[in-house]
């Protein structure tokens, strides 16, 4: 019988048939739905001979809800993710410059899905544009519901946009708008709470998963009170909550003032021996460098939520692309949780049986993993690895791999299914 994933005292309690809520999305979303969904089926019944099942329900956004019922994100859409908890979902469009606004940043700051975990790990044979693709292994916490992101923007012409512009000029002695006439405006609100709660998400992340640094992303040296209070926020929140489990570079700071940098080097050394999370900051440019250059030095990363989604694609194409980057939309308080590709529609695929399901099928990992599935994770994972490594591929990476047997999307799926050992 079906039943609802609950969540009580924090802890997540699963039934052996969950109703887990789908969104199949626009473009391609039909089509690497149709994949992803047979792997994880199969998977699942694979790692318990039937003993557990996901009764998936489908709910509508975007284009076909819009067809079918004149809204673009039916409130029973929200009503029923919230009421079964987890969601998985296929990309939506977002009109670029007019229209309706993002359905994706909707859909996160309605359930308030304040993290947007998007592992980036290589898998062996993917081609990769970089010669030590197995050298990327990070998580990326992006902040999912603030910042510049979060839509809040006036038009270029608009009676609202001269008002905040009067107001900014009149009210708040601002001069600086180059333009005032023609400009539009947005607004970048960056809160304590938010910061400190996607901080708090990525150091229990690696306290778990045994990593070793958590790198606070951001342009704090120019938008001194969003980027550089998320900075400060993230060390005060490391430093305050988490004790001796980390060593932060605000700490090292101290020391080199204090004692001088051979002992606020002798002290990271030791923070290191002894397995505490180092928590360190890089200001976003010189990171996105750093991420080609040197990946082996960054682990978890934690950031706003504009800089984690040039990061999440930047990183994405260093091992392999986002034809294989999953992503989890999480509020790890509530255990509401929508996991998606970190991919868009690629419209100009849609409906031909072609792009690559993995984002999807990896999302789909991440959501087995959340709800403690993990042989049925580990299934898919596996299969995986084997069908890359056989050079199985979809169009993406057979274009970029000498010998490639190149397959359909719904054939690659058909593929991992049969790999499952
Ligand atoms: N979470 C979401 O739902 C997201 C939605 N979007 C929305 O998607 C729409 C299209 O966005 P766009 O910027 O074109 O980005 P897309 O990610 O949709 O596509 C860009 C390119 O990435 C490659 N690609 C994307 N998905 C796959 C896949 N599954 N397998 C292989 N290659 C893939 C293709 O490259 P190539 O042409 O080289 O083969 C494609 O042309 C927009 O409306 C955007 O707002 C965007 C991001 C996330
Ligand atoms: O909502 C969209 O259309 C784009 C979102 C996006 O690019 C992302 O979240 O990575
Ligand atoms: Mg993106």
């Amino acid at each position: 019988m079906s039943e609802r994933i609950t969540v009580e005292n924090g802890k997540m309690n699963v039934p052996n048939h969950p109703v887990i809520p789908f969104i199949e999305g626009d473009g391609t979303g039909p089509d690497i739905w149709a994949s992803a969904s047979r792997v994880i089926e199969a998977a699942v019944e694979k790692a318990y001979n039937g003993e557990k099942k996901i009764e998936w329900k489908e709910v509508l956004a975007g284009q076909k809800a819009y067809d079918q019922t004149g809204e673009w994100l039916p409130d029973e859409t929200l009503e029923t993710i919230r009421d079964y908890k987890i969601a998985i979902k296929g990309p939506l469009t977002t009109p670029i410059g007019g229209g309706i606004r993002s359905l994706n940043v909707a859909l996160r700051q309605e359930l308030d899905l304040f993290t947007c975990l998007r592992p980036v790990r290589y898998f062996e044979g993917v081609p990769s544009p970089v010669k030590r693709p197995e050298d990327t292994d990070m998580a990326i916490f992006r902040e999912n519901t603030e910042d510049i992101y979060a839509g809040i923007e006036w038009q270029e012409g608009s009676p609202e946009v001269k008002k905040v512009i009067e107001f900014l000029q009149n009210e708040m002695g601002v001069h600086k708008i180059r333009f005032p006439e023609t400009s539009g405006i947005g607004v970048k609100p960056v809160s304590e709470e938010g910061t400190k709660r996607l901080v708090r998400a990525a150091i229990d992340y690696a306290l778990k998963e045994g990593r070793k640094s958590v790198t606070l992303v951001h342009k704090g040296n120019i938008m001194k009170f969003t980027e550089g209070s998320f900075k400060n926020w993230g060390y005060e929140v490391a430093e305050q909550e988490y004790g001796d489990k980390v060593f932060t570079w605000a700490k090292y700071d101290r020391i080199v003032e204090e004692k001088g940098k051979e002992a606020a080097n002798q002290a990271q050394d030791e923070a290191e021996k002894a397995g505490k999370i180092i928590v360190k900051d890089a200001i976003a440019d010189i990171f996105l460098q750093q991420i080609l250059t040197r990946p082996k030095e960054f682990d978890v990363v934690a950031t706003m939520n504009l800089n984690g989604d040039y990061i999440s694609d930047a990183l994405a194409a260093q091992v392999g692309g986002i034809g294989i980057a999953p992503g989890a939309n999480i509020n790890f308080e509530t255990g509401h949780a929508i996991f998606e590709a970190t991919h868009g529609t690629a419209p100009k695929y849609a409906g031909l049986d072609k792009v690559n399901p993995s984002s999807i099928i990896l999302s789909g990992v991440l959501m087995l993993e959340h709800i403690g599935w993990r042989d049925a994770a580990n299934l898919v994972t596996k299969a995986m690895e084997k069908t890359i490594a056989s050079k199985v591929v979809t169009y993406d990476f057979a274009r970029l791999m000498d010998g490639a047997t190149e397959v359909k999307c719904s054939e690659f799926g058909d593929e991992l299914i049969k790999n499952m050992e």
